[in-house]
């Protein structure tokens, strides 16, 4: 569990430079890069840009697939005027676990590829002077570690995973590093949380610094930069007359700034934006600021071309341009937490995000899918290494994303198997576990896939409110049957309304492959006309229930996966292309959402 995950910034008292661009690369195939003092040189190494999946940029098939230990490189200077300060060097993601050296020390390890981590090396490193800083990193996949799935050793020796997900193992160092440098007492982290009156708002925050030595005084102000609210203190109130409400697709930020001071002198200085709003679960209705809202939008990726689960400003301003271009107003991380910018550009346009941990392929039949066995997931022996590093990272999700007015839930698992018995005791401790971690209160949930149905799962009890991933009409009663497709889900529909359970469902998966530019009359699956009739059955299902508060289909852009046999070179099961050009269907499901009020 991190201590520091603020994110960087460079002002009075801070400085932060980022170091992307091209790193040292090497591939430890015999994993001996430490017993051959790899942390010193690597022996021959090639360019790689960073950040970046390493995967699509090689030509032949054992580097793209590669699997184990890898290594990158770069030497970094470190300015003389830092002198004095509490030198790091901050890692976006390095996926999927890292140890890193500066100057031949050691300074730390840290699993887990989606999150991001500090390493504080002020006693390593040499002013005015270039410093080698080094990784050792592997990609391999493990039942007890996330995402969950297996590494294989084929008859040649060589390792290859075995996701039991259905997302391609992009490897590297998949977000931007950071130099950076805050003085020695310094902001460590400060909550924020809104409550709302009669046309005014109170921001409840707390600060927390490294030193207990200093005062901390924390200012609020509004777009025009004019002082709205200040106070005094380590925690404190800050009151706002006339709040501008951040709401859905009418975001209103704030700045808040927090000054540490020590006779009269600057020590530190951290600023961020934040919104006013509140989230509620009222019976059935999902509330911003108490008003319902329903949920347009997309399950996506971190995914595309050349760069693989790197992240890249241009993909995902495109990406934004799109979701709103169709309507939508929310997104859930599947199945990942995403890069913090993902974060602001949500705070800054109103969306709404279900932000998810890694918890994916937590079932054995999805590794079935993929060859795995057929036993309960949560039976294995890996779940008591696994639950302590399913709690770190949900740990860090909220930890790193908790000031976010766009993060409505927590999503802790994706499709788990929670129709055995045996899941149980472990939905119990993770969810008992994780209820104070976030001072909003935000709702805690989970998608509910295929086979966890309201008949056979045994977690229903757990959830805030229900993410729903349903396939008919593509994993079963798929073409022609699938009128029966829609006579099932409605079946099960039926019984959630029929049950004492008065909590909204979100259906956050449900789609269809589609080949773009396959036409058929009439349509036959994988058409672009059979992507639209799915849609229009799921679409006239949602509109008969009014417990359903949210729609999320089966996913923004095509992206890639594992080669197999239900797969055209990735999930085509887009609205958009890989390359962000739509499909009929985006056209189909924009008319229907432009007409769907976001309060409705
Ligand atoms: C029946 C499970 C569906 C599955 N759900 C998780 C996603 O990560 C996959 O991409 C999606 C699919 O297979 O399209």
């Amino acid at each position: 569990m991190e201590q520091e995950l603020l994110y960087p910034l460079t002002n009075k008292c801070r400085f932060d430079q980022k170091l992307d661009g091209l790193w040292d690369f090497e591939f430890d195939r015999e994993s001996q890069g430490l017993a051959d003092n790899w942390t010193a040189k690597l022996p021959d190494p090639i360019k790689m840009p960073v950040p970046a999946s390493f995967n699509d940029f090689f030509t032949d098939k054992d580097s793209r697939e590669y699997t184990g230990d890898f290594w990158y490189a770069k030497r970094v200077f470190v300015p003389g005027s830092l002198r004095g300060k509490l030198i790091g060097l901050r890692f976006g993601a390095a996926t999927h676990r890292a140890t890193v050296y500066v100057n031949g020390q050691e300074i730390r390890s840290h699993e887990g590829g989606f999150l991001p981590f500090l390493a504080d090396i002020t006693s390593a490193v040499k002013f005015d002077e270039e410093n080698l800083v080094v990784l050792e990193m592997n990609n391999e996949l493990h039942r007890d570690a996330l995402p969950a799935g297996d590494t294989a050793v084929l008859k040649n020796g060589k390792k290859m995973v075995k996701p039991f997900f259905d997302f391609y193992n992009y490897s590297g160092l998949n977000r931007s590093v950071h130099l950076v440098a805050t003085p020695e007492n310094h902001v460590v982290d400060y909550t924020a949380v809104s409550t709302l009156g009669d046309d005014l708002a109170t921001v409840h925050y707390t600060v927390t610094t490294s030193q207990s030595v200093g005062s901390v005084s924390v200012t609020l102000r509004d777009k025009d930069d004019q002082i709205v609210a200040t106070s005094n203190g380590r925690t404190g109130d800050l009151v706002v007359q006339h709040p501008q409400l951040w709401n859905v697709r009418d975001a209103h930020l704030y700045t808040l700034t927090i000054q540490v001071t020590a006779n009269d002198n600057l020590i530190d200085e951290y600023s961020d934006e934040i919104g006013i709003r509140t989230i509620t679960i009222a019976g059935h209705q999902i509330e911003v600021n108490g008003q319902p809202v329903y949920l347009k939008g997309f399950g996506r990726h971190e995914d595309s071309i050349y760069a693989g689960r790197a992240f890249d400003l241009n993909v995902e301003k495109r990406d934004f341009e799109l979701m709103k271009w169709m309507g939508a107003n929310s997104f859930r991380t599947s199945h990942y937490p995403y890069d913090e910018e993902v974060y602001r550009f949500a705070d800054r346009e109103g969306f709404l995000i279900i932000d998810e941990v890694p918890a994916v392929g937590f079932k054995m039949a999805a590794a079935s899918f993929l060859g795995g066995l057929d036993q309960s997931f949560f039976d294995g022996d890996w779940t008591e290494e696994l639950y302590k590093k399913h709690l770190d990272q949900v740990t860090d999700m909220i930890h790193r994303d908790k000031n976010h007015p766009s993060v409505l839930a927590w999503s802790l698992f994706n499709e788990p198997d929670t129709s055995s018995k045996s899941a149980v005791p472990y939905f119990e401790k993770m969810f008992a576990a994780t209820k104070a971690l976030d001072p909003d209160q935000r709702p805690r949930t989970f998608t509910l896939n295929e086979d966890d149905t309201f008949d056979t799962s045994y977690c229903k009890q757990f959830p805030d409110f229900y993410l729903l991933n349903r396939y008919p009409g593509w994993y079963h009663k798929w073409g022609y049957e699938i009128s029966d497709g829609e006579a099932g889900l409605r079946e099960e529909l039926d019984k959630w309304a029929a049950s004492d359970i008065d909590k909204p469902v979100v259906f956050s998966e449900y789609g269809a492959d589609t080949q773009p530019g396959l036409h058929k009359l009439p349509s036959v699956m994988w058409s672009e006309e059979y992507q639209i009739e799915l849609l229009q059955m799921f679409n006239r299902v949602f509109d008969s229930y009014d417990f359903i508060r949210g729609e999320q289909p089966w996913n923004l852009a095509d992206f890639q996966t594992v080669e197999g046999n239900m797969r055209v070179n990735g999930n085509k099961k887009g609205l958009f292309t890989r390359d962000r050009q739509p499909k009929e269907a985006a056209f189909y499901l924009r008319h229907r959402w432009l007409d769907i009020d976001n309060n409705f």
